[in-house]
């Protein structure tokens, strides 16, 4: 339990400083941010009303809220498109459970769609990441979460180390029939968020989870890894336990 908390991510060994620049060219919007006039969102409406995820579960469209360089800042509290970065909301505890070690759980009801944390740690470069995990007994925790976008025929891959550095979202565990699901996220840079939104309506004082990802080929073969204790009808049996 012991690292130092964080809202958001932030450099760490070997991370590209100019991707944390605040790069993006702003939406003008002098009114409302809305579908037909935001550049921000011309790839469709992010947020209802009250900033529940409106886009189909299982949408791959990059998710892209508005920044510093948009002229809704100077309406930022206002602004329907400004969700992630506002952080947490909802009342969440960490809890201790005797199988998984640490998880997550809801301290309020939480309806469908909202955002609930972002995974948020230290932005490490592909060989860094590998050498920490190498570090580790296979027993440890793993706190490197690996975002693999397919950008222009080309796979990009952000590796976010939340074992010293991190918040809340450390301690979720992974379910293979999941109450979260990921959403990859960007503001103002290039460096993406991995935002954690409810599938559907949350009871307080039930665990948050999301599912990990999928198993690895050689997992697939080999069906070694480490036990997966979700729980569910549908568990797959083993954590998908895969760096890249
Ligand atoms: C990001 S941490 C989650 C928080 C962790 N339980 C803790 O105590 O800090 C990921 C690790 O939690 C454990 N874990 C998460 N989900 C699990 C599951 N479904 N079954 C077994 N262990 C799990 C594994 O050790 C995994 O590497």
């Amino acid at each position: 339990m012991d690292f130092d908390y964080i809202v958001r991510n932030v450099p760490g060994q070997g991370a590209n400083l100019d991707e944390f620049t605040i790069d993006f060219e702003g939406c003008t919007c002098m009114d409302e941010c809305t579908f037909n006039s935001c550049s921000c969102l011309r790839f469709g409406q992010n947020y209802d009303d009250e900033g529940r995820l409106l886009h189909a579960i299982g949408s791959t469209v990059p998710l892209l809220e508005c920044h510093e360089n948009c002229s809704c800042v100077t309406r930022e509290t206002t602004c329907g498109n400004r969700v992630v970065q506002n952080g947490v909301k909802f009342q969440l505890e960490p809890f201790y459970l005797k199988n998984k070690g640490y998880g997550l759980r809801a301290g309020e009801f939480i309806k469908a769609g909202q955002f609930i944390i972002e995974y948020a740690g230290e932005i490490i470069s592909r060989d860094e990441a590998i050498k920490r995990s190498e570090n580790k007994s296979p027993n440890d925790h793993n706190y490197i979460l690996t975002i693999v976008e397919h950008v222009a025929g080309k796979e990009r891959l952000t590796h976010i180390d939340a074992k010293k550095k991190a918040n809340l979202a450390r301690f979720i565990n992974h379910s293979c029939e999941p109450n979260l699901r990921p959403y990859v996220v960007r503001s103002d840079c290039i460096v993406p968020h991995f935002g954690l939104f409810a599938m559907r309506d949350i009871q307080s004082g039930e665990e948050l989870t999301y599912d990990y990802g999928e198993l690895s080929k050689e997992q697939l073969i080999s069906q070694k890894g480490k036990p997966c204790l979700c729980g569910a009808a549908n568990c797959r049996g083993i954590l998908p336990a895969s760096l890249f």
